[in-house]
């Protein structure tokens, strides 16, 4: 039996990203049991339905008491409080990690509240969709895509081996990195075009004439780009606002983008506009 082998897991939010992890473990082989933690009745019956838990409970306290690994796969600003509540029932040994995609406000309210001898190990699969819930999740949703874990000077070196190696066997190649680094580079990469999605939907609307649909005319274009529009507003609502320095930085700079389009628009600057789409095709072709 491999030496990364978790008796019994719990997953506190059996959605997407809960659901996934505990899918690919199971094909892994790599977990016993697997208790699905979380509110609504009818998602975790689901899970149980579509094999990905083995057990479910309302109760907190009763799902992570035996667990070796709890993963935390709720929205960002449940974390802490997910977490506040969990960790004086984890047995000793036991390490608790989440998936959540901002790290620095997660790890800072977290660590204070690690009982001894309970270890805390933040990720961040950057990997999903715009679905959710357990009907959403599949065992190779983390398949060939990164996984960012943001070890502190606190973390168990034993405990961030053992959430390394789920998450390689889950298909992730592993990065590690500071949490601001990792907030960094995801308000860039991730949350801002998410941002923009879901203010371009909108501006769209408030484009058409009254007696006008404007969203029905929508053809590859307009859906391609707006695709990741239909994610969680739950998710999203926690993400900006747990990240909001960085995110409001990262608006700056595409502010700026869109101010030069404009200007050179209004201008006529017919050079200009193709050496900026020119440079944008050839960045974004490189990455697909
Ligand atoms: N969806 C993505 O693309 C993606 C990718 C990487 C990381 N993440 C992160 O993973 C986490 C989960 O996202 P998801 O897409 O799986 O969402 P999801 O909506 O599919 O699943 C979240 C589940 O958590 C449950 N939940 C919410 N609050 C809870 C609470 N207080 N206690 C117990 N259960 C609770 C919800 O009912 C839901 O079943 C979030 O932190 C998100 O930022 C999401
Ligand atoms: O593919 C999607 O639908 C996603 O939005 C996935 C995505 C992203 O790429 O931005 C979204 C949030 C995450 O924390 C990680 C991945």
């Amino acid at each position: 039996m491999s030496d990364f082998y978790v008796s019994k897991l719990a997953v506190v939010g059996v959605g997407l990203i809960g659901g996934s992890f505990a899918l690919a473990l199971k094909q892994a082989g790599l977990v016993g049991e697997v208790v699905g933690i979380g509110r609504g009745r009818a998602n975790l019956e689901t899970a149980c339905e579509r094999g990905i838990i083995d057990s479910f409970t309302h109760s907190l306290v009763e799902g992570v008491a035996e667990a070796d690994v709890v993963f935390l796969a709720t929205p960002v600003r449940t974390l802490a409080r997910v977490a506040a509540e969990a960790l004086p029932y984890m047995k000793k040994g036991a390490v608790l990690t989440d998936g959540g995609s901002v790290k620095a406000e997660v790890v800072a309210a977290i660590e204070p509240l690690l009982p001894e001898g309970v270890h805390f190990v933040p990720g961040h699969p950057v990997a999903g969709t715009e679905r959710s819930g357990a009907e959403a999740a599949f065992a190779t949703l983390y398949r060939g895509r990164r996984c960012i874990l943001t070890p502190t000077s606190r973390t168990d070196r034993g405990a961030l081996e053992l959430i390394r190696q789920l998450w390689r066997a889950a298909g992730s190649e592993v990065v590690d990195m500071t949490p601001e680094k990792h907030d960094h580079i995801l308000a860039a990469i991730s949350h801002l075009p998410h941002m923009v999605a879901y203010a371009l939907v909108n501006a769209v609307v408030g484009c058409g004439d009254q007696d006008e649909d404007i969203l029905s005319y929508s053809a590859g274009g307009f859906r391609d780009f707006t695709r990741i529009a239909s994610s969680d507003p739950t998710m999203w609502r926690d993400i900006a606002l747990s990240n909001r320095e960085a995110l409001l930085e990262v608006i700056g700079i595409f502010e700026k983008s869109l101010a030069t389009v404009k200007s050179d628009i209004a201008a006529g600057n017919a050079d200009a506009l193709f050496d900026f789409f020119q440079r944008s095709k050839q960045r974004r072709d490189a990455i697909v």
